[in-house]
């Protein structure tokens, strides 16, 4: 039970070893024969073949080689067979039971197969669990012939063991509850126990007792799980063969330590207990139980919704969370092949009753995680995330295409013949596609995501690993980091003559630490030219680097830079989240035949680069790396930085303190310091170990000030010329320019043209201030529709004068308000419109930032006082800024006030008329697509 609990909180060793692997090879084979109901040799060899090609990466984790895997699953071929001719088919053959009672012989056939790893969350017995294949099977007993649904479990292990025949018995409760029907017992079957030439296959009946064994056991795990009952964890088994073999015991350990006041003798298996825990002092214990409770503190948050999912009818949520009568078009299910070997599936989902602009509406967005379940029964059917959202539809990629379930036959009876239609893959698609059509889904926001138990475990890895001793001391002890005599001379292939002093001094540091060097750049100081040429250096020097960011456009953007560099890299992740320049970078687990020519490949790469989370790929159970350069490092929290930090020597931290933080949602989590990064911390400690860059070469000198007098305290530098050319041209620009714009015989706009001030070629920067209009944001949504008019007029009027649609980006901090925004650029796609976070680090010609609020009781909300969002917001233009926004709202933020008055300083305050409203300008609904 102890490691059930463990298991929701880490991730455990997630590195694949030679009996897991086998297990899970044994699974898909023996999975795709029932699927497709062929036992043949023929058919089982070519199969083999197929699942060994797609596990590749396993094998190179687990250290396998596919031909001896290869042969292991051939070996198994005529027990497999041999288990198929007795058990599959439609005559029942005597089966050995789990607990029998009874005196006469039971017989089983499996008949037909519903479903493989058919994943099943019942709320009415709050258990949730994947069925290996669902059957139907005929059971023949006293003479009585009965055709029944049971869940069959494959084993690969050499013992029958009591927890195989408790998890039968809840798949059958599942499968009970999913089916509404009840399911009386389960199959166990295990390929390598050889009591017979099959192997061991067993019929495991719900017996009352035991059932009501299992529920207690049930109950207590769910006690344990609560929220306040956390720090109390199941007993220790003290099993000292199970306890060396578990993959949660480092976790296990470490928290009889640090949470449960443990010791080697209470824990029942001294010598296991030592070896991973021994060295761990007060201090490090006191690391770890100051983080455990900030994670607990956070993941109590992130797990705030999550109840409603279960509890609550889809027609009582409201729509932030839940999206109802949702209806799928089958004509839009498309297969995403992607690298890795795993498949998605992009669907579009269409509301059947309910508001005209209910999507729009919603708090749903591009990128939340979803849950998709069956309207009727609220049965799971997919998770995946939001693609795309119009006000009519949302596109979900999703894991699986959904479906409504397995559907009763003509034929069923309760009592004699459970018949249902089958829900698998070999359904055929006719079948399927009526069941699509008839099923009406809820879609719900999933808060639920697995970072939390990776982040877990990194701290875990961080105390317990042999590995990490050395990044242990250095960023737990604090250890000063050590750097080699700088002897001055600089890789040739370092490019200095395009580099600055700072820059070089940076790349320098970097080179000679022993340890670690931390750059620390304001914006557009050239953080990310300035680790595209420490990657140059290490790269020529021979040495490997794992390159990482908290998003996947941070990590996208040095790549991009890398590439025109001619650097070779490898980038992880799935293809729906990487920049299309780079998908050809992605790994294509496809190209490989073999494990060897897969290490090849991984180890011949000098860079590697992922996101922070992405570090569960397999290939991280094998490869380290000489360096890890982690930027824009000020972004995540200690316990995600540690995640790839793991697996280098050395590392280089790039950030500064003053754009984004870490995202954390927990206030009492930030108060007691969740929100400091490992950067900010590290650079406070040891300041010797800290470069800084001081001239910017992004932004006109105006638009730096704006920023030097938030937060630099002038104390960024331009490195631009401010000639001419530093301002923004609009190719088509002259006196009569506008005129274009304004309807005949109407001149309210005409006589003072709002776009005038706004496009100024000669104003790098200008706040359009929309008090006077009618331009209040659509209460309960952060989203303001006559802004977004207002900023259509703008830019569609730049585009006409010449101005590419890449050179402009449009930032807002509010979700909805881009959902609003993208609708009117639809056509336009290569407008970049974000949120602040997903501009870090970006640069664009032309900046217009939408800031949304406006109301009458000057509620302007924790964005917009956060100065560091903003600082991010106002420094990625390099020509122009165009701040819109109501400056009597907006000025309830002291950040937002000093803003406004540089800007009034400055004489570039553009306050809005009630006539300038967003009709008088006649704006084409299509703009060429420059
Ligand atoms: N030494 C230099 N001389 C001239 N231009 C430079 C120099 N270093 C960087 N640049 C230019 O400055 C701009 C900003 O550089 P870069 O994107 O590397 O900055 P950054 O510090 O990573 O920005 P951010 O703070 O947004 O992350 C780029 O256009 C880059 O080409």
């Amino acid at each position: 039970m102890r490691k059930d609990i463990l298991r929701e909180r880490f991730n455990g060793n997630f590195c694949f070893n030679s009996s897991t692997a086998y297990g899970s090879l044994f699974h898909e084979l023996i999975q795709s024969c029932l699927i497709q109901n062929n036992f043949t040799s023929q058919f089982m060899e070519s199969e083999i073949l197929k699942v060994v090609k797609r596990s590749i990466e396993r094998l190179y984790s687990a250290d396998l080689n596919e031909n001896d895997v290869i042969g292991g699953l051939m070996d198994a071929i005529p027990t497999i067979r041999a288990w198929a001719d007795k058990f599959i088919g439609e005559v029942p053959k005597p089966i050995e039971e789990h607990l029998s009672t009874s005196k006469t012989k039971l017989s089983i056939s499996i008949c037909n197969v519903l479903n493989v790893e058919e994943h099943i969350c019942s709320i009415k017995y709050g258990l949730k669990g994947k069925i290996d294949a669902s059957v139907e099977a005929k059971v023949s007993q006293n003479g009585i012939l009965k055709r029944t649904i049971m869940p069959l479990e494959l084993k690969t292990s050499r013992n029958v063991s009591p927890s195989h025949y408790a998890q039968t018995i809840f798949y059958c409760l599942l499968m009970s509850d999913n089916y509404d029907i009840d399911v009386e017992s389960g199959l166990l079957y295990y390929l390598k126990i050889q009591n017979e030439e099959t192997g061991k296959m067993l019929n495991v009946p719900v017996v009352p007792h035991e059932l009501r064994s299992l529920i207690i056991q049930r109950n207590q795990l769910a006690w344990h799980a609560l929220d306040d009952q956390r720090s109390i964890l199941p007993p220790m088994i003290k099993n000292e063969f199970q306890c060396k073999n578990c993959s949660f015991n480092a976790s296990c350990f470490l928290y009889h330590k640090a949470i449960e006041n443990g010791t080697n003798e209470t824990s029942g298996v001294v010598e296991i207990f030592d070896n991973k825990v021994a060295h761990l002092k007060d201090h490090h214990l006191d690391f770890f139980r100051n983080w455990d409770e900030l994670i607990t503190l956070e993941d109590e948050d992130m797990y705030r919704f999550q109840p409603e999912i279960w509890n609550m009818l889809a027609s009582n949520c409201d729509d932030d969370q839940c999206l109802n009568n949702m209806c799928l078009d089958p004509e839009t299910i498309e297969t995403i092949p992607n690298g890795e070997g795993y498949r998605q599936f992009r669907c579009k989902f269409i509301r059947k009753a309910g508001k005209p602009n209910f999507v729009l509406d919603t708090q749903f967005c591009i990128g939340d995680h979803v849950i998709v379940s069956s309207e009727l029964d609220h049965r799971t059917v997919a998770s995946g995330f939001v693609e795309d959202i119009a006000s009519n539809f949302v596109c979900l990629t999703l894991d699986r295409i959904p479906h409504g379930g397995s559907k009763r036959n003509f034929d069923m009876d309760i009592e004699s013949c459970h018949s249902f239609l089958c829900a698998s893959e070999k359904t055929a698609y006719s079948n399927l596609r009526s069941d699509i059509i008839d099923t009406f889904y809820r879609i719900d926001k999933d808060e639920l995501t697995s970072s939390m138990k990776l982040i877990r475990q990194n701290l875990v890895s961080l105390l317990v690993d042999k590995e990490t001793a050395k990044l242990r001391r250095l960023i737990v002890d604090f250890d000063p980091p050590c750097f080699n005599q700088s002897n001055d001379t600089m890789p040739n292939i370092v490019d200095t003559k395009s580099l600055n002093d700072d820059q070089i001094k940076a790349i320098k540091l970097a080179l000679d630490a022993q340890d670690y060097a931390i750059l620390l750049g304001m914006p557009g100081t050239g953080k990310s030219t300035t680790i595209v040429q420490i990657i140059k250096a290490l790269v020529s020097n021979g040495k490997s680097v794992l390159l990482a960011a908290y998003t996947h456009s941070a990590v996208d953007n040095i790549l991009l830079k890398l590439l025109n560099e001619e650097i070779d890299m490898l980038r992880l992740g799935s293809k729906s989240k990487v920049r299309p320049e780079i998908v050809p970078y992605l790994l294509n687990i496809n190209q490989y035949d073999n494990v060897d020519m897969f290490r090849t490949f991984i180890e011949s790469k000098q860079v590697i680069a992922t996101t922070c989370l992405g570090i569960t790929h397999y290939i991280f159970s094998k490869r380290r790396f000489d360096y890890c350069i982690i930027d824009e490092a000020t972004q995540v929290t200690l316990p995600i930085c540690v995640g790839p930090l793991r697996f280098a020597d050395r590392f280089l931290l790039v950030g500064d303190d003053f754009q984004l933080p870490p995202l954390v949602r927990n206030h009492e989590a930030i108060e007691k310091g969740m929100g400091k990064s490992l950067f900010t911390t590290l650079t406070g400690k040891h300041p010797r170990a800290v470069t800084r860059l001081r001239y910017q070469y992004r932004m006109h000198e105006d638009i730096m000030n704006l920023s030097n007098c938030l937060i630099y305290d002038y104390k960024m530098l331009c490195g631009l010329p401010t000639g001419p050319d530093s301002f923004l041209k609009i190719p088509g620009w002259n006196n009569n320019f506008l005129s274009q714009f304004h309807k005949e015989n109407d001149n309210r706009c005409e006589e003072e043209c709002w776009l005038q001030t706004v496009l100024d070629p000669w104003k790098p920067v200008v706040m359009v201030d929309t008090d006077n209009l009618e331009a209040k944001e659509s209460r309960g949504l952060n989203q303001n529709s006559v802004e977004a008019s207002l900023i259509e007029q703008c830019v569609k009027a730049m585009l006409i004068g010449g101005i590419p649609q890449t050179d402009i980006g449009i930032i807002t901090p509010f979700r909805h308000q881009i959902k609003l925004l993208s609708q009117k650029f639809k056509d336009l796609t290569k407008i970049e419109i974000s949120t602040v976070d997903r501009f870090q680090g970006r640069e664009k010609k032309v900046i217009v930032v939408s800031l949304v609020k406006a109301n009458v009781d000057y509620r302007v909300g924790d964005i917009l006082k956060d100065y560091r969002r903003l600082n991010v917001a106002i420094t990625r233009a390099q020509s122009k800024l165009i701040i819109f926004g109501s400056r009597s709202t907006v000025s309830a933020s002291e950040i937002m006030r000093n803003i406004i008055e540089h800007i009034q300083n400055a004489h570039s305050m553009c306050k809005l008329k009630d006539k300038n409203t967003p009709s008088w300008h006649i704006v084409p609904s299509k703009v060429a697509k420059t």
